[in-house]
C-alpha cells in the first residue's frame, strides 16, 4: 500500500490542537486519521538554533515531523513572505501586498529547506500532498532533488488571475514550481480558471483535449476539489455541546432574544468590519430590533506580529464600541466581541443556540465555519445562513441568503430576513444546505483529490 505523506506550513500536533483555529488543520488531520501516514511541516515554535533532524512523534496511526524555524526566519517567511505578501495578493488585496527581496528569499529557503528534509523522509512509491501558498516552491524544489514520487499539491486559499498574480515578482517561479506537481487542486472553479489563464495567457502553454495543462515544458491536471466537513462529527459535538457550561451560558444570557454569531480568525480576508456595520445599520433602519436581538462576534487572533493585523484588531475594537454606543441601553448591547481561539466543541454548541450564522468573508478559499454552522443545526429548529457570494462555500450552499459583504444595506436586509424566516421555509433551507454537505463531505475531498492524483499520467510535455 502507498503511504500518504501531507505537508503544511502548519502541523496541528496532538497536544495543541484547542489551542489553534484554522480549516487547513482540520481538513488535514481528518484526512490523515482516515488514510493513516505522515504529516511533515512546523512545530509552530522558534528556537534560537532548530535541530537539524525533525522531530518525530508517533500518535493514532500518524507520525508526525515537525521542524523549528529560527525567530528571524519565522518573521521573513511567516510574518512576511507567506501573510505580508502571499495573502493578500491572493485575496486579491493589491493594497495591503508589502514585497521584499530578503523575504522571497526566505520563503525559497524554507521552502528549500523542507525538501531537504522530505528527500531523507520521503520512501519511493509514497505519495505526497503539499498543502496552501506557503509551500508554492517545494513541488520544483523535490523535483530538484531527483524525487519522482507522485506529487499532488492544494490550494487553500482563492487563485485571483494573472492581471492580479503577476504583480508578484516570483510568479514564474512559483507556478513553475506548480507546473512539477502531478496534480494542483483548487477550492472552487473561478480559482482553477485563474490557473488555466496563466498557464494559456502568461506562460504560453496549452490545454490539451482530456483537460491536461502543458506549461514550463511538463504536463499537469488541475481540478477542482471543494473542502468539505466532517458533518456527523459536527452533529455529534453539536449535541453533546448542550451539556456544555459555556453553552449555557451564552444561551441563558440571551434569553428570549435571537442570536447572531460570526466566528472567523482575526483577518481582514473575513469581513469582519463590514459586517458590524450591518449589524448598526440594521439597527438603525428597524430599531424595533433593540434588545430583541445580539451579535457575539468571535475573532480567534491570528499573525498578531503582522502589522496589518494589529491594526485591524484596532479596527474591529473601534468598530464594535462605535455601534455599541450608539445602540446599547442600560440593559443591553447589541455586539458582544470575543478576541480568543474557542475549541470547536464549544464552537459547535454556539452555532446551534444561534439563530443565524452571519459569513460575511470579503474574499475566502472556502470557509469552513459556513459549513460547521450548517451542520450544528437543530433539525427541528434550524437557524439561517447569511454567507458572502465571495466565500468558496457560496459555490454549493445555494440554501443561504447570499449577500455582497461590500454591501451594507443588502446585508442589514439578509438579516431581516434570516430573523423572520418562518419555521418552514428555515427547515426547507437547512435541508438543502445538508444534502450539498452530506454529497461533499471531507471524505470526498480528500478521496477525490487523493483518487484522482493516484490515477494521473505522470509524464513531462
Ligand atoms: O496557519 P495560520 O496562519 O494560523 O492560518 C490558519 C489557516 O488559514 C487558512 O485557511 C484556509 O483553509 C481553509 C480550509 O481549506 C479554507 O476554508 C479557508 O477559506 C482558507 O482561508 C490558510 O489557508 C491555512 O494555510 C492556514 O493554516
Ligand atoms: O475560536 C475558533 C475559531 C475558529 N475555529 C475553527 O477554525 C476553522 C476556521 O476555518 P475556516 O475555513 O472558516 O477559515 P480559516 O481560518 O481556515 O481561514 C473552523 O474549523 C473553526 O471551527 C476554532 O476552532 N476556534
Amino acid at each position: 500500500m502507498t503511504r500518504l505523506i501531507v505537508v503544511s506550513n502548519r502541523v496541528a500536533m496532538p497536544r495543541d490542537r484547542a489551542a489553534r483555529a484554522g480549516g487547513l488543520a482540520v481538513g488535514v488531520l481528518s484526512a490523515l486519521k482516515r488514510s493513516g501516514g505522515m504529516w511533515f511541516g512546523w512545530s509552530g515554535e522558534t528556537s534560537e538554533s532548530p535541530a537539524p533532524q525533525p522531530k518525530v512523534v508517533k500518535s493514532g496511526g500518524i507520525t508526525y515531523a515537525t521542524i523549528d524555524f529560527t525567530a528571524d526566519e519565522f518573521d521573513a517567511y511567516y510574518n512576511g513572505y507567506c501573510n505580508s505578501t502571499l495573502w493578500p495578493l491572493l485575496h486579491y488585496r493589491l493594497g495591503l501586498v508589502e514585497h521584499s527581496r530578503q523575504n522571497q528569499d526566505a520563503y525559497m529557503r524554507i521552502n528549500a529547506r523542507f525538501a531537504d528534509h522530505l528527500a531523507t523522509l520521503v520512501r519511493p512509491g509514497d505519495v505526497i500532498w503539499i498543502h496552501d501558498y506557503q509551500l508554492m516552491a517545494l513541488p520544483g524544489e523535490l523535483r530538484l532533488r531527483g524525487l519522482r514520487n507522485r506529487i499532488g499539491f492544494f490550494l487553500h486559499i482563492p487563485l485571483p488571475g494573472p492581471e492580479i498574480f503577476c504583480a508578484l515578482p516570483a510568479h514564474k517561479q512559483l507556478m513553475g514550481s506548480l507546473a512539477e506537481a502531478d496534480l494542483v487542486g483548487f477550492q472552487t472553479e473561478s480559482d482553477l480558471r485563474a490557473f488555466r489563464d496563466y498557464a494559456l495567457y502568461e506562460a504560453g502553454g496549452s490545454q490539451r483535449p482530456d483537460g491536461a495543462i502543458e506549461m514550463f515544458g511538463r504536463r499537469l491536471r488541475a481540478g477542482v476539489f471543494p473542502i468539505g466537513i466532517d458533518v456527523e462529527e459536527m452533529k455529534a459535538l453539536a449535541v453533546e455541546a448542550e451539556n456544555d457550561e459555556e453553552v449555557r451560558r451564552l444561551a441563558d444570557s440571551i434569553s428570549s432574544r435571537q442570536l447572531i454569531i460570526g466566528v472567523d480568525r482575526l483577518d481582514y480576508s473575513k469581513g469582519i468590519l463590514n459586517r458590524i456595520d450591518a449589524v448598526g445599520e440594521l439597527l438603525t433602519t428597524r430599531p424595533d430590533y433593540r434588545n430583541r436581538i445580539t451579535f457575539v462576534q468571535i475573532a480567534a487572533p491570528s499573525r498578531i506580529d503582522v502589522a496589518r493585523y494589529k491594526k485591524l484588531r484596532r479596527e474591529i475594537e473601534g468598530c464594535a464600541g462605535r455601534v455599541n454606543g450608539k445602540h446599547a441601553e442600560i440593559d443591553w448591547v447589541p455586539i458582544r466581541y470575543l478576541n480568543r481561539v474557542f475549541p470547536r466543541r464549544q464552537l459547535a454548541g454556539f452555532y446551534r443556540v444561534a439563530r443565524v450564522g452571519l459569513v460575511t468573508p470579503l474574499r475566502d478559499g472556502m470557509n469552513l465555519v459556513a459549513k460547521e454552522y450548517v451542520a450544528a443545526q437543530n433539525p427541528s429548529d434550524p437557524g439561517v445562513l447569511v454567507l458572502s457570494r465571495f466565500a468558496g462555500a457560496a459555490r454549493d450552499m445555494k440554501g443561504a441568503i447570499i449577500v455582497n459583504p461590500f454591501d451594507q444595506v443588502e446585508m442589514a436586509e439578509a438579516l431581516d430576513q434570516a430573523l423572520r424566516m418562518p419555521l418552514p421555509e428555515r427547515q426547507e433551507r437547512w435541508r438543502k444546505l445538508m444534502g450539498a454537505l452530506q454529497r461533499n463531505d471531507l471524505a470526498t475531498w480528500s478521496d477525490s483529490f487523493l483518487d484522482t492524483l493516484n490515477t494521473s499520467e505522470r509524464a513531462a510535455a
